[in-house]
């Protein structure tokens, strides 16, 4: 997701300085224009904005704040812009240390997958200090088609999680429905294309249900992060005492298909797990 981000702003005229675990990831975008520096404290003191967008809360909170991490190379005036999924708990975290720095924070996760990050039409979902967002504001124009402001720092994320609570949960129910509509004789891809026709049409169906039909899972959003997302959401959902138990059953699916290693294929490899008992 960082790279066509990223991609989208050095094509847009942008400044670009970046950073990522593996180097050699980041040789498309250097041969586009970016510059490289050496730790994600470098790029921080070299930028007005850092764009931060991590796999976790784990690395999240290492790039932010960590050795070499972010915070200790920025300063007032400066901004720091997280776009990973994380929950409100670590936003939090990660804002305290930024905002001690002087500098100002904002959580910004997105909805969108690969294809809108390349086509720059991810949905920003971001909540923190309202002078950032507006100073972030042409970027993130560059990156999305659209941009929620949601107020206090926490309300970003738990937005990020309940629309991924609600797509994992769709996506693990479309699977029983392609498997089950299989053994009662019917052909799935007639399901995908009645589907597509009336009232429970959805992008995500039309898109990833021909594949899925053919077994095939193409990755544009991991599965390790949908199930990372469902967990982060339980979370929320029990710091609320909210019941979720549809979202709860789905959760144990991607765990099942993740402990078989389909961690890294699509979300939608969820199928392999209800298909079989792995
Ligand atoms: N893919 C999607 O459709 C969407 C994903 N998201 C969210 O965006 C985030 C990124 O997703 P995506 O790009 O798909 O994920 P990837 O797994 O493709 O990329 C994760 C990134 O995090 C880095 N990373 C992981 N662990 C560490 C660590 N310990 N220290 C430093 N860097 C680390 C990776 O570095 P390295 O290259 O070295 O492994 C890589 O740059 C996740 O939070 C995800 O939930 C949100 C919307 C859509
Ligand atoms: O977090 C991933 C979201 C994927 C999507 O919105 O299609």
């Amino acid at each position: 997701m960082g790279s066509p981000m990223a991609q989208n702003l050095i094509k847009a005229g942008c400044d670009v300085t970046v950073w990522n675990r593996t180097k050699s990831k980041c040789d498309p975008l250097l041969s586009l224009g970016a510059k490289y520096k050496a730790s994600p404290e470098e790029v921080a003191s070299s930028c007005d904005i850092t764009f931060a967008m991590l796999a976790d809360p784990e690395s999240a909170v290492d790039v932010a704040c960590g050795k070499h991490g972010a915070a200790n190379g920025l300063s007032p005036e400066k901004g720091y812009v997280d776009i990973s999924t994380v929950d409100g708990p670590t936003s939090k975290s990660i804002s305290r240390h930024i905002k001690a720095t002087g500098a100002l924070f904002l959580e910004a996760p997105v909805s969108g997958s690969k294809k809108p990050a390349e086509d720059g039409q991810l949905i920003f979902l971001t909540a923190g200090d309202s002078p950032l967002y507006e100073k972030a504001a042409p970027f993130l124009d560059i990156m999305g088609k659209s941009r929620f402001y949601l107020g206090e720092v926490g309300n970003g994320a738990a937005m990020k999680l309940v629309v991924n609570m609600i797509m994992g949960s769709m996506m693990a129910s479309f699977s029983e429905g392609l498997l089950l509509s299989e053994k009662v004789g019917l052909d799935p891809s007639v399901l995908v294309e009645v589907i597509s026709q009336g009232a429970i049409s959805a992008p995500m169906f039309s898109m990833k249900g021909p594949s899925m039909v053919q077994a095939l899972y193409p990755t544009a959003f991991p599965l390790k992060h949908q199930q990372k997302d469902l967990r982060l959401a339980l979370g929320l959902a029990e710091s609320v005492s909210q019941p979720t138990p549809i979202a709860a059953a789905a959760n144990e699916q991607y765990k099942v298909a993740k402990s078989h290693g389909l961690g890294d294929k699509d979300f939608s490899a969820v199928m392999e797990a209800v298909r079989t008992k792995m």
